[in-house]
C-alpha cells in the first residue's frame, strides 16, 4: 500500500483514505473466527504478494498491517502523535455485521470465511438453522476450544465452554433440573419480589432528579446482578458486597474481552512474551475467588450441619430467613460428582471449577437480561400508545379491589397476553446476542444443501432471522400485535425453535439457553412492574436512539435516559 495509490504489486495497493488511520487488531472478529492465530499466515501471504504494508477492510473499518521496520519507525516515531490514538472501541465487532450482511446479500444465506486453516461459517437462514441445530443437533452441539481459559490454568468444565459430552450433560442437567426448572424457580419468588422493590426504589430515586435523567441500564444491571447473586449463593448481600462481586465479574469479562486476543497468536510463545497479561488474568481470577469462596464455604458448612442433624427434610421445610435462602445454585454444585478421566471413580468439583461455574451463572444471566430490559423499555418510551395499551392490561390486574403491591409472577406469566407480545417483539427486534455462541461441527454435516465440514466453527445470525423482511412484515417496526391471537405473522411463534425457527433469541436445539424460562419470567415480571409503577417518557433533547453497539451483548450505543413519572 502506497500513499501515491500506485500499489505494491499485482492487484495490490490502495490509496490511504483521508481521516485517521485505523490501527489493527480485529478484536471480536478474531474472537468469532476463534483461531486468530491463523490470521498470521494469511497476512504473511498478503505481504509476500502486495508488499510490507497491507490493508483489510471489514465493514467500514479499515485495518492496516505494517510489517516493515522502517515504515514502523516512520509511523510510530516520526509521525508518533498522529498515530498515538486508539480506535473508539478496538474490540468492537459491530462492523462485522454489515460485512456479513453484504456477503449474504451477494452469496446467499450461508457464507463461509476462511482465515488460514480455520473455516468459519455464518448462517442467516432460519430453515438451514433449524435443520442444523435441531435436525442435526448432536453433530453441531460442540464448542470450539478456548485458548485463554486454559492459559489461566482453568478446565473447560463449565456449561458454556465444555465440549458436547458427559461433563456438559451433567453440568447442564444440574442447572436445568435443580435451578431453572419451574419447581425450583418458584423457590426464588421472594428473591424476585425483593429485587423488584430494589429496582423500583432505585428508579424512583434516580427519577427524583429530573435535571439529570437516569441511565436506566445501570439500574437494570445492578438489579439483575443482585438477583443472580442471591440465586447463586443463597445469601442476600448488602449493596457494597453485591457491587464488589459485580466489579470482580466486570474486571474478568473486560480482561477476557480486551487483554487476551494476543494469546490467540501462538499461545505457547505469547504467554511468555506477555507474561504481565497472564499475571493480570490470574490476579483478576484470584480476586473472584477471594470473594466467592467465603460464600461457597458457608453453604458447604450449612450443608454439613444439615447432614449432621440427620434430618434432611428439616432443611427443605425450614423457611428462608430474611437473608439466607434454603436453596442456591452453589448447593447443587456441592452435590455434583464428576467422573474421573480414567473412569475409575468420581470426585467433587474443585474450588476453581465451582468459581468458574458461579462466574458463568452470574455473567450468563445479567447482561443478557439487563440489555433486553433496556431495549424493551426504550421501545415503550418511543411508542407511548403501546405503553398505554400495556398499562391498561396491567391495570386490569390491579383493579379487582385487592390490595396489589405488585403484579404477581403468576399474572405476569399467565394472564397478560399483551405483555408477552411486547417482550417477544422486543426479543425479535433487539436480541441481546446477535450471534449465538460459536458451535463446532463434530463431523461433516449436510444441511439444506450446504456442506459444513468437520471442525468448522458455525455462527448463527440471530438478529438477521428476526429482522428478515421475507419472513416478517415491517420487521424494522415495533408491533407487538403480530404476536397476539389473530394478530399476524408472529402468532403461535415457538421461541424454543423446536418445531420451526422464526426467531431464536435463546438459540435452539441442544445448546439452547439453559435458563430460557427463567429469563422470560424475569423480563415479564420486571417489565410489568416497572410499567405499573411509572410512566416512561422521552427526555426532551435526549431522544431515544436505536443505534447499536457491541459490548458483551448488543446494547444501545446511546444509553437510554428517561423521564419517570410515578403513577397514581
Ligand atoms: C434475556 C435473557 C437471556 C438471553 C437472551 C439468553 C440467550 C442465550 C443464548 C443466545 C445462548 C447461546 C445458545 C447457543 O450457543 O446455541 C445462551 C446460552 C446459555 N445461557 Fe442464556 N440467555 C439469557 C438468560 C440466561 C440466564 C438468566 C441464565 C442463567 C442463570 C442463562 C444461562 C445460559 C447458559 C448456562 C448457557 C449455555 C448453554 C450451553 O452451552 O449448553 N441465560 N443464552
Amino acid at each position: 500500500l502506497r500513499s501515491d495509490g500506485k500499489g505494491g504489486g499485482r492487484g495490490g495497493g490502495c490509496r490511504v483514505p483521508p481521516g485517521p488511520l485505523a490501527v489493527p487488531v480485529l478484536g471480536n472478529l478474531l474472537w468469532l473466527w476463534h483461531s486468530p492465530a491463523d490470521l498470521e499466515p494469511l497476512l504473511r501471504r498478503l505481504i509476500a504478494r502486495h508488499g510490507p504494508v497491507v490493508s483489510l477492510r471489514v465493514g467500514s473499518r479499515l485495518s492496516i498491517f505494517v510489517a516493515d521496520r522502517r515504515v514502523a519507525h516512520a509511523a510510530l516515531v516520526e509521525r508518533g502523535a498522529a498515530l498515538a490514538d486508539r480506535p473508539p472501541d478496538e474490540h468492537s465487532s459491530a462492523n462485522l455485521e454489515p460485512l456479513l450482511r453484504r456477503l449474504i446479500a451477494r452469496h446467499g444465506p450461508v457464507v463461509s470465511l476462511r482465515v488460514g486453516s480455520r473455516l468459519s461459517i455464518f448462517v442467516a437462514d432460519r430453515r438451514v438453522a433449524h435443520a442444523a441445530l435441531v435436525g442435526r443437533g448432536a453433530a453441531l452441539a460442540d464448542r470450539p476450544p478456548d485458548v485463554t481459559h486454559s492459559l489461566l490454568g482453568e478446565s473447560r468444565n463449565t456449561i458454556t465452554r465444555s465440549g458436547y459430552g458427559p461433563v456438559w450433560r451433567l453440568l447442564r442437567r444440574n442447572l436445568v433440573v435443580e435451578t431453572t426448572h419451574p419447581s425450583r424457580v418458584r423457590l426464588f419468588a421472594p428473591a424476585r419480589s425483593w429485587v423488584r422493590r430494589v429496582l423500583v426504589d432505585k428508579l424512583a430515586d434516580a427519577g427524583a432528579h429530573p435535571a439529570s435523567p437516569p441511565r436506566v441500564l445501570e439500574v437494570f444491571r445492578y438489579a439483575m446482578f443482585s438477583l443472580l447473586v442471591l440465586m447463586c449463593f443463597g445469601e442476600r448481600l448488602d449493596e457494597a458486597a453485591v457491587r464488589a462481586i459485580g466489579a470482580a465479574q466486570h474486571d474478568f469479562l473486560l480482561y477476557l474481552g480486551r487483554k487476551t486476543s494476543v494469546f490467540m497468536f501462538y499461545p505457547a510463545i505469547t504467554k511468555h512474551l506477555f507474561r504481565g497479561r497472564v499475571h493480570l488474568g490470574l490476579a483478576v481470577r484470584r480476586r473472584q475467588k477471594e470473594l466467592f469462596m467465603p460464600l461457597i464455604n458457608s453453604r458447604r458448612e450449612r450443608k454439613k450441619q444439615i447432614q449432621q442433624s440427620g434430618d434432611p427434610a428439616a432443611s427443605s421445610e425450614k423457611k428462608d430467613d430474611n437473608t439466607t435462602f434454603n436453596h442456591s445454585y452453589v448447593d447443587t454444585l456441592l452435590t455434583i460428582r464428576l467422573q474421573d478421566v480414567d473412569g475409575d471413580g468420581d470426585r467433587a468439583l474443585t474450588d476453581d471449577e465451582m468459581v468458574s461455574l458461579c462466574s458463568e451463572f452470574l455473567s450468563a444471566g445479567t447482561d443478557t437480561t439487563a440489555t433486553a430490559l433496556q431495549w424493551i423499555m426504550a421501545e415503550l418510551v418511543k411508542n407511548p400508545s403501546i405503553q398505554s395499551k400495556l398499562h391498561d392490561e396491567i391495570k386490569s390486574k390491579t383493579s379487582d379491589g385487592d390490595d396489589h403491591d405488585e403484579i404477581t409472577e403468576d399474572d405476569a406469566r399467565n394472564n397478560l397476553p399483551y405483555l408477552k407480545a411486547v417482550i417477544l417483539e422486543g426479543l425479535r427486534k433487539h436480541p441481546p446476542m446477535h450471534l449465538l455462541l460459536p458451535h463446532k461441527a463434530a463431523e461433516d454435516v449436510e444441511v439444506g444443501g450446504y456442506l459444513i465440514p468437520k471442525g468448522a466453527t458455525v455462527n448463527f445470525m440471530v438478529a438477521e432471522m428476526g429482522r428478515d423482511e421475507k419472513e416478517w412484515e415491517k420487521p424494522t417496526e415495533f408491533i407487538p400485535e403480530r404476536f397476539m391471537a389473530g394478530g399476524g405473522d408472529g402468532e403461535d411463534v415457538d421461541v424454543t425453535g423446536s418445531r420451526e425457527i422464526r426467531m431464536m433469541p435463546f438459540g435452539a436445539g441442544r445448546r439452547i439457553c439453559a435458563a430460557l424460562s427463567v429469563a422470560m419470567l424475569h423480563l415479564e415480571y420486571f417489565v410489568a412492574n416497572m410499567v405499573k409503577e411509572f410512566e416512561w417518557k422521552e427526555v426532551a433533547g435526549d431522544e431515544v436512539d436505536f443505534a447499536e453497539r457491541l459490548e458483551f451483548t448488543t446494547v444501545m450505543a446511546k444509553p437510554l435516559r428517561v423521564r419517570l413519572i410515578k403513577r397514581a
